[in-house]
Parts: structure tokens; sequence; C-alpha cells
């Protein structure tokens, strides 16, 4: 009897595979790096071929360090990269042009003309999101006006649309299966919070023609067949991969969150069967349907821009280290940041602010200053950033008569860093909690496609998967945590509203 489950993770700068086991476990892994595009200033393109070969490249190299075969497989789960717009040819399969990339800002003038024509109190009822170039509409509607003729066969129903998790289906099932679940329907701008389907009214809004849209699915089931090496392998699973993140984290009851902290940091809040609508400048998303007969989960979600980033400014742009290893060093080397800190708005600031005015502003500094003060302070701020996510959160969840934060679940590349998740908890007050399988992205839709398929009863089996790893406890007074915030927000404020373009 097969039993294993491929998750298949297709990350922003990487595809991955893992083959997890019907306990749980990860027996094995590939990873394989593609090329960015950035044609022109802001645009941010992927080459949906690369895409395609990548990941099944490393399913192949995933089995093989498994030493296991396609006969194996029980299912197959997907997560992805969200947002990330694919528009190709449904008689040969080929692309149209290169994905644009949700960090893609060429249709932020597009945005700022429907926030200006009062659109963005429908946007936010409807979809839960903003008018902003980062979600799937805009970058949709741009391909189908740049690309000649693209409307018009749109129109007919010649061509096809979806984010990476439809993309992806497609090839695997040979060119027959065009879908996408509900988690990444929900950062189209397309999709109705409420119902999780295509709302009409929005497609006329942004110009999107339904022909050219996939059918919309639950996060599990037998959601579609993939073909591979003549074998006909259930696709059980699905999911963006911070929904994804969500429940590999158990994060399963109304209140639990989690934190990924990489590149940028992405922080969700279960809050069960209730969409709740941010009076944060938070966003609310669609974080899973368990099946056709269930309902729609909801969390509430907030972005850092720069998080890692920051560490890998500190070896890129000052050359102060080699690594984000030797970057926690220098900082770990120094009781605190010295009254230093930096507000890292590189790129303007996301979520609860959305400033793209905003910069980066080091602040603080004496003649006593050191370089590893600077590094503690650049850590600092990835706690900083994710508080200030949290108390937003936490204000709208009390708003609505949600529950508090108790603990908060962590992964991401540096959730490694215990001085770091000791801030975190100090700053959240509340304990942070990381994982024994950092993996949370793949695993999630390792949960999914095996709940999909029937190895586990039902999501309460969940947890018993999930284990704690290292659980840091708050150890600052509520005074200082408070004083520290309020210096911090004052540091924001000055780094707001600073460049002229
Ligand atoms: N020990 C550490 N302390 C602080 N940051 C770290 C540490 N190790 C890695 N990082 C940061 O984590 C990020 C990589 O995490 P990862 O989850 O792989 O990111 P992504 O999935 O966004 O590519 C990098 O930006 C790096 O600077
Ligand atoms: O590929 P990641 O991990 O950077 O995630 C990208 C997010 O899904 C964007 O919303």
């Amino acid at each position: 009897m097969p039993s294993l489950i491929a998750a298949l993770d297709q990350g922003t700068s990487s595809s991955r595979t893992l083959i997890v086991d019907a306990q749980g476990r990860v027996l094995a892994s590939a990873q394989r790096e593609f090329t960015q595009h950035y044609s022109q200033p802001g645009w941010v393109e992927h080459d949906p071929l690369d895409i395609w070969a990548t990941q099944s490249a490393t399913l192949t190299e995933a089995l093989a360090r498994a030493a296991a075969k396609l006969s194996d497989l029980a299912a197959i789960g997907i997560t992805n990269q969200r947002e990330t717009v694919v528009l190709w040819e449904r008689a040969t399969g080929r692309p149209l042009a290169n994905a644009i990339v949700w960090q893609d800002r060429r249709t932020a003038g597009i945005c700022a003309q429907l926030a200006a024509d009062g659109h963005a109190p429908e946007l936010q009822a409807r979809t839960g999101l903003l008018p902003d170039a980062y979600f799937s509409a805009t970058k949709l509607a741009w391909l189908l006006d740049h690309i000649p003729g693209a409307r018009a066969r749109a129109e007919r129903g010649e061509l096809a649309a979806g984010t990476i998790d439809s993309w992806l289906v497609w090839n695997l099932s040979g060119g027959v299966t065009h879908l996408t679940d509900v988690s990444n329907a929900s950062r189209t701008l397309l999709c109705n919070l409420h119902t999780g389907d295509w709302d009409d009214e929005l497609l006329a809004l942004l110009r999107v023609p339904r022909a050219v849209l996939p059918a919309i699915v639950p996060n599990c089931g037998a959601l579609a067949v993939a073909r591979l090496g003549g074998l006909n392998i259930p696709i059980t699973g699905m999911a963006g991969d911070q929904q994804a993140a969500l429940f590999g984290q158990a994060c399963l009851q109304p209140g639990m969150a989690k934190n990924t902290y990489g590149t940028g940091c992405f922080a969700l809040q279960h809050t069960g069967t209730q969409a709740v609508r941010s009076q944060q400048r938070l966003l609310t998303t669609i974080a899973w349907k368990l099946g056709d007969d269930q309902p729609l989960h909801y969390a509430l979600e907030g972005g850092v821009f720069i998080a890692g980033a920051a560490v890998q400014w500190l070896r890129d742009g000052l050359g102060l280290v080699h690594s984000a290893q030797e970057a926690q060093q220098l900082a770990d080397s120094v009781p605190d940041s010295g009254g230093v800190l930096l507000v890292p708005a590189f790129t303007g600031l996301g979520a609860p602010h959305w400033d793209a005015q905003a910069r980066g502003l080091l602040i603080g500094i004496t003649r006593g200053t050191t370089a590893a003060q600077v590094a503690r302070a650049t850590i600092d701020s990835l706690a900083y950033q994710s508080a200030e996510l949290f108390a937003a959160m936490q204000a709208d969840v009390a708003a609505q008569g949600g529950p508090p934060l108790t603990e908060l679940r962590v992964d991401g590349g540096a959730a490694v860093n215990d001085t770091l998740m000791q801030f975190q908890a100090d700053l959240l007050g509340v304990p942070v909690v990381r994982p024994v399988q950092a993996e949370s992205t793949a695993l999630g839709a390792a949960y999914l496609a095996g709940l999909g398929a029937g190895l586990w009863p039902n999501a309460a089996a969940l947890p018993a998967l999930w284990q704690e790893q290292r659980r840091f406890t708050p150890q600052m007074s509520t005074d200082e945590r408070k004083a520290r915030m309020a210096r911090w927000r004052r540091a924001v404020e000055r780094a707001r509203d600073w460049a002229d373009d």
C-alpha cells in the first residue's frame, strides 16, 4: 500500500519537495533555486517553465533520497508563493509571458487610482484585502492588456490564468485540470471572502474575464490527479504557503497564531469561522476549508517586508559580517543595542503602516556605538516589527470579542536565533514556541494531503504530530515592554513619509 506523501513547496526563491510518512515524519527533502528576473525597476518576474522544471526535479530528487518511488506515494500536497500570476494557452500549455511575482510593483499606479476612486472600503469588505499591487488581480489585468490579443483570447476561453498552485496542478495533471484552492483564491482581490467564490462585481471592476480563471476547490479532498511516470497519483491537499504554515503549526483553534521569520515576516492568527474585519489595516484572509461540506476558516494576516533581509543588509550592504550566523554572534556579544534602533523601512513599511515612502532609519547612535550594537538593533528590528503586527491583531480580535493570544508558534530561517526569540517573547508578553520540525509550510501541505487521502481520520489527529522543541517565556516587566514599544513607535514615526519619489 502506498503510504508516503510528497509535499511540493514552491517558494519565491526556490522550489522544494519533502517526502513525509504517515506518522508525519520527514524522510527526505530536496531544493532547487531558480532565476529571478528584474527587467525594470520595481518589476519581479519568474519563468513559469523554470518553476515547473525545478519543482518536478526536486520531486524526483527527494524520492531518490528517501529511497522511494512514485508508486510509494499515497498523495501529493502543494503549497506555494501566493499572489504570483501565470497566464498560459490552454491548447498548448505554453505560458504567454513570465509570471508576475507578488513583489512586483508595476501596477501600483492602477491600485492608487482604485483607492483614489473610493474603492478601498468595498474591496476590504468583499475580499479582506487592500487595493495594492501585491495582490493578483491587477497583475493579471496588466498581462491581458499588454500581451497583444490576450484579452480577446481570454474572453473566448482560449487562455488560462492562475496562481502558482494552478500552474503546478495544470502541469502535474498533464494539461487537464485548471483549479485553485480557496486560500490562494483569497489573495487575488477577486474572491469573495464570505462565499469563497469569484465575485462578479470584482471581476468587472478589476477587468478580469471569468473564462480565464480556474475553478475554486477546498484545501483537501480528491482535488485532482497527477499523471506522473504512467501512474495516477491523487493531489489531495493544497494551500498558499502562509496558510499552510498556520496549518503545519497545528494552529487549528481560534486565537492560535504563527510567525514565519524569513526574508520578510508573515504573521497569521486563526480567527475560526469568523472573518474579522480589520480596523488596523491588516488583511483578512481565508485560512482553509477542509472539504466541500466544511465551513470556511479565516485568519488575520500582517506582513513585514524587511525582516531577515535586514540581516542580509548587514552582510551585503555594510559588509559587517559574512553570514547570518556571524551576525547573530556579533549581536550576542553585547547585552543589548545600547539604545540604538534600526527601522528597516528599506522598501517602505507594510502592515499596519502601509507607507511606501518610509525609508530606513538608524537612530540613537552615540560616539560609543559599536558594530555589535548595530547588529543587535538589526536583529531586534524583526521582533519590534512583529510585535507591532501582533498588537494590531490583538486590537482587531479584541474588538470582535475574540480570544487573546496565549502563545506564538514560530518558524522560518531566523527562528533559529534564540536571542531573537527571547526578545520576541519579552515584547509580546506571551511565550514563543519553536517546533521540532521547522518546515511548517511543507508540513502543512503534507497534513492537508494526508487528511484528504484519509491517512489521518480528521484534523483532530494533527496536533499530536506537532512537537515543541523550545519555549521562550517572557522575562521583561510590563513597564519596560511598554517603554520599549513606545520608543520603537517614535522611531517608526521618524522613518515615515521620507522618500520624495
Ligand atoms: N541566526 C540568524 N539570526 C537572524 N537572522 C537569520 C539567522 N539565520 C538566518 N537568518 C535570516 O533568515 C532569512 C532566511 O530564512 P528563510 O526562511 O530561508 O527565508 P526565505 O524563505 O524568505 O528565503 C535570511 O534573511 C537570513 O538573513
Ligand atoms: O515564498 P515565500 O515564502 O517568500 O512566501 C511568499 C508569500 O506567499 C507572499 O505572499
